[in-house]
């Protein structure tokens, strides 16, 4: 077996001679999940689970020294930040991370704020004030309520209700300090609350995140929640550090902020759930090391640790019963042909087509009109289930017999007329987050794209590859009767449907391996059609 050079995180952060939190957490989860680690120690504490006898602070000169070995050859992806023990420290690191971002422009850092609260100031005296200087440089923040509350100067909030308020404290800590993304662990959550939700307040571009061309969504932020039932373990010790590294871990990965999140929660809630649960008899509660399980989970159970997601768009929605369904009857959708034009779909249609999709850019909305018009007529001679991409109100006003949304039109679309019409509809999705927020909407069919590289859309920082295609596939729930049909699209050809269609998608959809064909294959689009269709009776 060869092993494939791994991304590199650095954390600095300080060791737990008891072995769960800390540099442990940081070292047994990048090993988890599949990255190289390095670690520079700020502070040799000594502590068991029960209590911290001190905390011995490595000399900036050491960490430096460290730091000036290691960036040539091992230099970082993402650094993580936990235990800084003293004003110095917190001057070397700003410092060093302003060097390291001239250097290094797609560095990220994400600061674990360890015990500045929770324990009582225990870990670490610093004030707020002397905390600022690294405050400003990092990107993502990873607090608990306590420590959320601390950094949003919670006395100085006019009003006491605003103090739980997660959102009031990110937004707070995005203006003070601005830091790109801030994550509140268990924020709303009290002790008998059924459920650990953790919030995400998240400036969009600064990460690499979205496309940098879009200038409209340059300064926009988002903000959503992820729940997930609280589990009850007595081995939890060095989560809250397992979780800002596994962050780290996932971002190094190339994942996009919101997908590192949810990645992240789910390998908590996959350790916490391989744990004894807490039992209410036992007097001397034993408190584990936090058990950083192999990743990716395989099995059935896998999608039970992936949290809901909660945000403004599930709120609206979420009483609207499931959209039509595309009555397969047990058959698989198979090709998926997107093609421009009432040319394409008359040469299509008669090939016997379960599903097409009429995907036009450039033309007016009345021109548009006219061939929607045409377009449905046309499909309802073949029985091929019509798509109309974009354009719901049209879709539905000439009976179509479905709608294609993506991301960008999620929110403008009125998905309650959709679901009265009962059209179908389908919604593209771009990785984890998007896959789980669009399955809470029960449409009628989920995209998932670009699986490879494709000139027909821009996908910049979108390419899903494999792996994440087989992962949202395994994020369905198995114990649903009725599955919704997932469609793989973007750069997909003869050559690299077969292990396409090796995951278990049940469709695969294609723009220019068909239109195309003539060009890349020699092949007419019907003989392109008939050997992908080959490809997916045999797969
Ligand atoms: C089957 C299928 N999947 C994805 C898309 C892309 O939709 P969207 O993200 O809205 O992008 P545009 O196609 O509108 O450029 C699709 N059309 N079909
Ligand atoms: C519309 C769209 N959405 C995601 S990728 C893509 C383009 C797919 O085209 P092709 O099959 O030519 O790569
Ligand atoms: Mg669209």
């Amino acid at each position: 077996m060869t092993i494939k050079p791994k991304p590199i995180i650095w954390t600095i952060s300080g060791s737990d001679c008891s072995g769960g939190a800390g540099i442990a957490a940081d070292i047994k989860t990048g090993h988890a999940l599949g990255v190289e680690v390095c670690h520079l120690i700020t502070a040799n504490t000594v502590q068991n689970s029960q209590q911290l006898l001190s905390v011995n602070a490595v000399s900036v000169e050491i960490l430096q020294q460290q730091a000036t070995l290691l960036i040539d050859d091992k230099p970082p992806s993402v650094i993580k930040i936990g235990l800084v023990a003293n004003v110095e420290q917190v001057h070397w690191l700003a410092k060093l991370l302003k060097q390291f971002k001239v250097i290094m422009p797609n560095l990220i850092s994400v600061y674990d704020p360890v015990g500045q609260a929770s324990v009582g100031g225990s870990f670490s005296c610093l004030s707020l004030e002397q905390l600022t200087p690294l405050l400003m440089i990092v990107d993502v923040i990873t607090p608990n309520l306590m420590e959320a509350k601390i950094l949003a100067r919670v006395d100085k909030l006019a009003k006491l209700a605003e103090a739980n308020d997660v959102e009031v404290l990110a937004k707070k800590i995005y203006q003070d300090f601005a830091i790109n993304s801030i994550i509140i662990k268990g924020g709303h959550s009290h002790a008998d609350d059924k459920h650990a939700r953790d919030y995400c307040y998240h400036q969009l571009n600064q990460l690499s995140d979205e496309k940098q061309d879009n200038q409209e969504k340059l300064h926009q932020t988002i903000s959503y929640q992820l729940n997930s039932p609280r589990l009850a373990t007595h081995y939890s010790h060095g989560g809250g550090c397992s979780f800002a590294s596994a962050l780290a871990s996932f971002l190094a990965q190339g994942y996009l902020m919101r997908d590192a999140f949810m990645l992240s929660k789910a390998f908590i809630n996959q350790g916490l759930a391989a744990t004894v649960p807490v039992s209410a008899s036992q007097k001397h509660q034993y408190y584990g090391a936090f058990e950083q399980q192999a990743w990716p989970l395989n099995g059935s159970d896998r999608a039970q640790h992936f949290a809901e997601v909660v945000d403004d768009l599930s709120g609206q929605y979420q009483e609207l019963p499931a959209f039509s369904s595309l009555d397969l009857n047990g058959e698989i959708l198979g090709l998926y042909p997107v093609i421009d034009s009432l040319y394409w779909l008359k040469r299509l249609l008669p090939l016997g087509l379960k599903i097409i999709q009429l995907r036009v850019k450039n033309l007016t909305e009345n021109e548009l009109e006219q061939v929607i018009i045409a377009a449905v007529a046309l499909a309802k001679n073949y029985g091929t289930r019509l798509f109309i991409n974009d354009y719901w109100q049209l879709a539905i006003k000439h009976g179509a017999y479905g709608v294609h949304i993506g991301q960008e039109d999620l929110a403008d679309a009125d998905l309650v007329a959709i679901q009265r019409s009962g059209i179908r509809l389908g919604i593209s999705t771009h990785g984890c987050y998007e896959f789980i927020l669009a399955q809470q909407l029960q449409p009628s069919y989920l995209a998932i794209g670009a699986i490879f590289p494709t000139k027909t859309k821009d996908m910049t920082g979108q390419i899903q590859g494999l792996d994440n295609l087989r992962q949202v596939l395994s994020l369905r729930p198995a114990e649903n009767a009725w599955q919704i049909p997932v469609v793989a699209i973007g750069g997909i050809n003869l050559e690299r449907a077969i292990d396409v269609v090796a995951t278990g998608v049940e469709s695969i959809a294609v723009v220019t391996a068909i239109t195309e064909a003539e060009q890349s294959h020699g092949i007419t689009p019907e003989q392109a059609v008939a050997a992908f269709e080959q490809i997916i009776v045999k797969g």
